[in-house]
């Protein structure tokens, strides 16, 4: 057996999964661009992206093993008979729970206040010569709207009802067995409708022709200006410029953010951004962070090495895609 991790992302999982593997795999690793002449006779490859390059040069694969959800980087028209393509989940937990802490962070502003407090203001109640600060809101009670009721959506709601919040989503199709912790799971047709009663929106679906630039201004401007928008998916998904004047203005109260409109490369540099969210103040940032827990690297982890030795023992793999889902 041969396997080949492409891309930062997947070597970072190469160990782990080699203190799974119970068999012999000769294992290779390194940037995509690097390891495209050892796919020749490898039979599994670890990549977030497959391309008709990896194609061509992968002629004796048998399975495309991505290590994480998104499967928007995967070229599936190059997937031919004889070669699987699975995903991998385990990240739920982790960023269900940034999202509920990134919720909390923005409405209570712990930027701001931590930056006050070391810059030697005590602004609180308990100060005798300084006004009180606002009556912070609580999320008991306001509504979060999940777009996208997948493994993220599904666990966020659970948390997000634990916090007394009101919660609604949006995927793919509406629902009947709506899960108690839920006011409604719509298809798309309702998304216009969620927007309007967010107080919080978690973007939690995957990239696809259909969904980039779903949020585009016009759907923006649908929110209450109180709201605020929390990203774990993908930046594409809502239009960069959109966002970006939307906080700038006001017209959104704030954002948390740990996906990107444009990635570091290779060789280290970050391309400029067009829209500078490290400008506004009511913006929290993270570089793709939210997902990044044992937990998760565990269970993808195991989920590989287990996928490397179905292949090896000619058996499909676990979180098998569908050519066409
Ligand atoms: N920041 C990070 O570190 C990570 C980011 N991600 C990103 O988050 C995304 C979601 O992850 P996860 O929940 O695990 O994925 P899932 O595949 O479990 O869920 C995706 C959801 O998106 C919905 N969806 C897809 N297209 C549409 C559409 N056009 N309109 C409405 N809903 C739609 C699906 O609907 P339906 O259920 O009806 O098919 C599904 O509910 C991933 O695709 C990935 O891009 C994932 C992991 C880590
Ligand atoms: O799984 C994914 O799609 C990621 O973005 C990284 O975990």
């Amino acid at each position: 057996m041969k396997a080949v991790f492409a891309g930062s992302f997947a070597v970072r999982l190469v160990e782990p999964v080699r203190r799974r593997l119970t068999m012999p795999c000769e294992i290779v690793a390194g940037d995509e661009a690097a390891v495209v002449d050892q796919l020749g006779d490898a039979d599994v490859l670890v990549s977030m992206a497959f391309t008709k390059q990896f194609a061509s040069a992968g002629a004796k694969l048998r399975l495309v093993q991505v290590p994480g959800a998104g499967l928007d980087r995967i070229d599936r028209s190059q997937l031919r008979s004889g070669l699987a393509l699975a995903n991998a989940y385990g990240h739920e937990a982790g960023i269900a729970e940034y999202v509920m802490g990134a919720m909390i962070a923005l409405t209570r502003n712990f930027q701001r206040i931590d930056q006050k407090l070391r810059a030697g203001q005590w602004e609180s109640q308990w100060s005798v010569d300084a006004p009180a600060p606002p009556l912070w809101p609580e999320v008991a009670g306001k509504t979060l709207g999940i777009l996208g009721f997948g493994h993220i959506g599904e666990a966020l709601a659970r948390r997000a009802h634990a916090f007394d919040m009101k919660v609604c989503a949006v995927r793919r199709q509406a629902q009947a067995d709506v899960p108690r912790e839920l006011m409604f799971v719509g298809g798309p047709e309702r998304l216009d409708e969620l927007l309007g009663l967010s107080d919080y929106l978690a973007i939690t679906l995957s990239l696809s022709p259909e969904t980039r630039d779903l949020l585009d201004a016009d759907r923006l401007a649908l929110m209450k200006p109180q709201a605020y928008l929390i990203n774990v998916a993908r930046a594409e998904i809502v239009n960069e410029q959109a966002l970006f004047d939307a906080l700038a203005a006001g017209r959104l109260a704030g954002a948390a953010l740990d996906v990107w409109y444009r990635y570091p490369t290779a060789a280290g540099v970050t391309p400029p951004s067009t829209a500078p969210f490290h400008t506004l103040g009511n913006v929290i940032m993270t570089p793709h962070v939210s997902g990044w827990t044992k937990g998760m690297l565990e269970s993808r982890a195991g989920l590989i090495a287990e996928n490397i030795e179905r292949t090896a023992r000619g058996e499909p793999p676990l979180n098998a895609v569908a050519a066409a889902n």
